[in-house]
């Protein structure tokens, strides 16, 4: 059976290869759907991370949630403790350079949300099923923050993501939904 570690290495190779046209096609029919979607359109406040390199790209989605009067919350990665916190943010200019080449919110201008009233989050991972496991870069951070919240969870995936079975573990949590560019998976 395939390793958690196999299956990151083997989705990061998928991930290099696919072009920058089709990259950005997909994320824009991830994108549509997403908010067509009642979830969305009922949230007022959503937690989305800031995409880095082949993630779906979250920032026309913070873009349309702006427009629209939507909150937008981003989360700052404490790697010691492996938590994360979530922070408002109202332009990109608020974001910093974090560790991995992730871009983070700027404590000192960003007000910190409790985490009770995110009403949807849209979760990263390298790999998702059918049945919402998920496979993340191994930090653990989502398995600890989602059991503290109630909000409904989607995650939002390239073609080559979704794969017919993600290893888990008990402390995994199970996404409510993946959209991929088809749509809804579940
Ligand atoms: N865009 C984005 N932001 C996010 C996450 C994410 O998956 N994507 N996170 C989701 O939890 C949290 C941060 N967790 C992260 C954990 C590891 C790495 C990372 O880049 N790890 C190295 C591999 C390290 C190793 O080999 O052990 C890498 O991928 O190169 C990035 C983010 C919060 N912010
Ligand atoms: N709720 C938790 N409490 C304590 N330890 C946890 C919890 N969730 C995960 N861990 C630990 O964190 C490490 C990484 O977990 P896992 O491989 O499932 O990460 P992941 O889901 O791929 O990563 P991420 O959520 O950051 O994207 C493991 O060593 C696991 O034991």
């Amino acid at each position: 059976m395939l390793t958690k570690k196999d299956i990151r290495n083997e989705m990061s190779r998928k991930l290099d290869s696919i072009s920058a046209e089709k990259w950005k096609n997909w994320s824009k029919e991830i994108a549509d759907h997403l908010v067509s979607s009642s979830l969305w359109k009922e949230s007022g406040v959503i937690a989305l991370t800031v995409s880095r390199g082949k993630e779906v790209d979250t920032y026309c989605l913070i873009e349309t949630a702006w427009k629209q009067g939507k909150k937008v919350v981003v989360p700052r990665a404490d790697f010691k403790q492996k938590r994360m916190s979530f922070f408002e943010i109202t332009s990109f200019n608020q974001l910093e350079e974090g560790p991995y080449n992730l871009k983070e919110p700027n404590v000192e201008s960003c007000p910190s949300i409790d985490p009770q009233k995110i009403e949807l989050v849209i979760v990263p991972g390298l790999a998702f099923d059918k049945n919402g496991s998920r496979l993340g870069f191994g930090g653990g951070f989502y398995d600890r923050f989602l059991p503290k919240i109630k909000a409904q969870t989607i995650a939002l995936a390239l073609p080559c993501q979704v794969i017919p079975f993600v290893p888990t573990e008990p402390h995994d949590c199970l996404i409510d939904h993946i959209i991929s560019p088809a749509g809804f998976l579940s």
